[in-house]
């Protein structure tokens, strides 16, 4: 019992990552997982990354790692992570398909999921260092039609106190994706968990208005200005939502919130309070399917079932 790779979902500067299958016949069972897959030789921060998700398991807002192996593929040793599958993408992507047109009760619920992710993985000891849409992956919806999103990509990740060049006075360049990085990352090298709260206030800001914080002519530029400068804030959205991006962008990263203190903002709590009471969604109720395992309803060919996955969509009934 094996995992087949099906398809090539992405590509990252390590590697690749396949949407991967495995049977098992004798149980008439099959799963689904996502497989990040580099050469063995250069697999060293793949390696990280899995042992800071083994540290992760179990929480709900943070990709779930299924284990590693080593597989030969055209005859070069493989180094496989094995996380689960998300069926929607990224937030990037879920962003760009609403344009911009998300409702606030919708930005709020996924504010909350994000927080409730950085705050496992700080109370672990890890900074993220590098929340941004195209990191968060977007999950099935609930019965009332909202996504569980999930935090993803730890490759950069650093454990509290490393690099706090605050204290050390040895400066780190920037780590993360420069559009998300914190201004004191770039004066100080200074990673510790502030470093993801003023990533997670340009996520939520793009959720609002589907544009980048930063309009920027290169990359001089866009330093100049995250140094130099404060985000702007949308105004087209409610004073509560404006004043939690205030709290996520104070510059001294000392005085900048922490993802407990966010959470109990009007912003979350309001967000939380509606979407508890929103009518349940038919379609919603189909999600709740589990779509990572099903029952084979008789034994089949492997090649036929992994068609038949492909013909039904993956929806199991
Ligand atoms: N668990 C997963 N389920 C579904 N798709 C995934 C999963 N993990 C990654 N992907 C997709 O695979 C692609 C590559 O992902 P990955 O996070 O490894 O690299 P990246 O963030 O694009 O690049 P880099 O690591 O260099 O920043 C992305 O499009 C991502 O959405």
């Amino acid at each position: 019992m094996e995992w087949k790779k099906i398809s090539v979902l992405g590509t990252g500067s390590y590697g690749k990552v396949y949407y991967a299958v495995k049977i098992d016949s004798f149980l008439l069972r099959a799963s689904v997982a996502a497989v990040k897959c580099t050469d063995l030789w250069r697999s060293i921060s793949l390696q990280r990354e899995a042992h800071i998700l083994e540290t992760l398991r179990g929480s709900p807002n943070v990709v779930q790692f299924f284990g590693a192996d080593v597989s030969i593929e055209n005859n070069i040793p493989t180094y496989n992570l094995f996380l689960e599958y998300a069926c929607g993408g990224s937030l990037h992507d879920l962003i760009s398909s609403k344009r911009g047109k998300m409702s606030e009760v919708e930005i709020g619920f996924y504010a909350y999921q994000l927080l409730k992710g950085i705050q496992d993985v700080h109370k672990k000891g890890w900074v993220h260092c590098d929340i941004k849409p195209a990191n968060v992956l977007v999950f099935d919806t609930n019965e009332r039609g909202m996504h569980t999103l999930k935090l993803a990509d730890f490759g950069l990740s650093l454990r509290i106190g490393d690099g706090m060049a605050y204290m050390t006075g040895t400066p780190l360049s920037n780590r993360g994706t420069l559009l998300y990085a914190p201004p004191e990352s770039l004066t100080y090298g200074f990673h510790a968990k502030a470093y993801d709260i003023w990533s997670l206030g340009c996520t939520v800001a793009e959720m609002m208005t589907g544009n980048r914080v930063w309009i920027y002519r290169d990359t001089k530029d866009l330093q100049w200005q995250i140094m130099n400068e404060d985000p702007v804030i949308p105004s087209n959205v409610s004073e509560i939502a404006r004043d939690f991006l205030y709290r996520c962008f104070i510059n001294d990263p000392r005085r900048r919130w922490t993802s407990e203190q966010l959470l109990q903002l009007p912003f979350i709590q309001q967000a939380m309070c509606i979407s508890n009471s929103m009518p349940k969604t038919h379609e919603g109720m189909i999600a709740k399917v589990n779509p990572f395992c099903c029952k084979i309803p008789t034994a089949v060919r492997e090649k036929d079932f992994i068609n038949l996955l492909f013909e039904n969509n993956l929806r199991i009934q």
